[in-house]
């Protein structure tokens, strides 16, 4: 495991990140579902989280071919950051400062209890008010979550077994329909539309036996580390972007707002949108970078070169204390002040 993390496939290692959060209030089964998914296999007795933690997963992405003169579809390794926030309410003042350079958002609620379906609009709220994007849509900065996002039910072993709760065979797809009535997606989202959970199995059970079909989260996955990596769209969107440059939706000062309980997505209001900072990047360069190590659509606009990892400097208030979990595999971030160990 520790070498799959930590040097890639053949000990070259991964060309970038995206990073995840996963939201939802406290043990709706975020840390279940994160073990499962990086280490594909089941967590007997998951730990309350504390503020944060991170775990990584590895995917290997098939680069579209972009060029007449290169036909072969290459592999490129990148990681996949989950950063499990707490739902915990005594984080609920400071849990902000997780969510910086957001890729792609993961809400989970628990179908054995409504209202945690209901506060997810309170947790998009927030991640929207208070948040940084990386990549954010072009078109999905005003009442909408920038990027996208993936909602997972979860517990439907022990939910009410009437309505769409009753049954577990295609969580992700409810979850999806529900979503976008909800207007939370925009309509250019490649997302997951096949189900992840085995026909009349929850996560829990899934996770038990270990056969969560990881298929949809995986192609959600995939669908971010294309749009930040490989995305022509986002880069003509915006016409100060140059090279690995991304724009950032800054965060708001605006006051998060939070919604009662039991009231419908339908009925969230959106704060203002967000702030939009489209400089260019000039943060420090961040060491050597080969060109066989940068997407082939990017590779003409290198000036200076850095690693594809984020597109804006972190700045101190960005880190956090990452929770380390018992499985070992460092990752780190390159930079003098700007370090993530990660232990998994
Ligand atoms: N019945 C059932 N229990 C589950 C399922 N998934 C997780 N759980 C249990 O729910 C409890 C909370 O799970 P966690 O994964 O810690 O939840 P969390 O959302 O990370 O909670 P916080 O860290 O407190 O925010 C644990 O006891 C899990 O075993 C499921 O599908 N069905």
């Amino acid at each position: 495991m520790i070498g799959k993390l930590d040097g890639g496939r053949d000990g070259v290692a991964p060309t970038g990140q995206v990073r995840v959060l996963v939201l939802g209030d406290a043990g709706v089964g975020k840390t279940s579902l994160i073990h499962l998914i990086v280490n594909e296999s089941p967590i007997t007795n998951p730990r309350r989280t504390i503020g944060c933690a991170v775990d990584v997963k590895h995917l290997v992405y098939k680069e579209p071919i972009t060029s007449p003169f290169n036909s072969r579809q290459k592999d490129r390794e990148f990681f996949v950051e989950l950063w499990d926030v707490s739902g915990h309410e005594q984080y609920r003042q400071c849990r902000s400062l997780f969510y910086s350079q957001i890729n792609g958002v993961i809400f989970v609620h628990d179908l054995s209890q409504r209202n945690t379906k209901a506060s997810l609009q309170g947790w998009a709220n927030e991640v929207a008010s208070l948040g940084t994007f990386s990549a954010p849509l072009p078109h999905g900065q005003s009442g909408t979550l920038p990027v996208p996002s993936l909602v997972i039910g979860n517990k439907s072993d022990i939910a009410p077994k009437n309505g769409v709760t009753g049954s577990s065979s295609n969580l992700v797809d409810a979850a999806r329909q529900w979503v976008e009535k909800q207007g939370l997606l925009t309509p250019s989202d490649e997302l997951p539309t096949t189900q992840t959970f085995p026909s009349g199995r929850s996560l829990h059970a899934a996770a038990k036996e270990g056969n969560l079909d990881m298929e949809s989260v995986r192609r959600f996955f995939l669908s971010l580390i294309r749009r930040r990596y490989y995305s022509e769209d986002l880069q003509a969107s915006s016409p100060v972007l140059q090279s690995w440059d991304r724009p950032t939706i800054s965060r708001s000062p605006a006051p998060v707002s939070y919604h009662s309980r039991n009231s419908s997505l339908g009925e969230i209001q959106y704060p203002q949108p967000s702030t939009y900072n489209g400089s260019p990047y000039n943060g420090p360069y961040n060491g050597p970078e080969t060109p066989n190590n940068v997407p082939w659509s990017r590779q003409q606009r290198l000036s200076p070169p850095h690693t594809p990892s984020p597109e804006q400097p972190f700045s101190q208030d960005d880190f956090l204390p990452v929770r380390t979990s018992s499985s070992a595999a460092a990752y780190s971030r390159s930079g003098s002040s700007s370090h993530i160990d990660i232990h998994l």
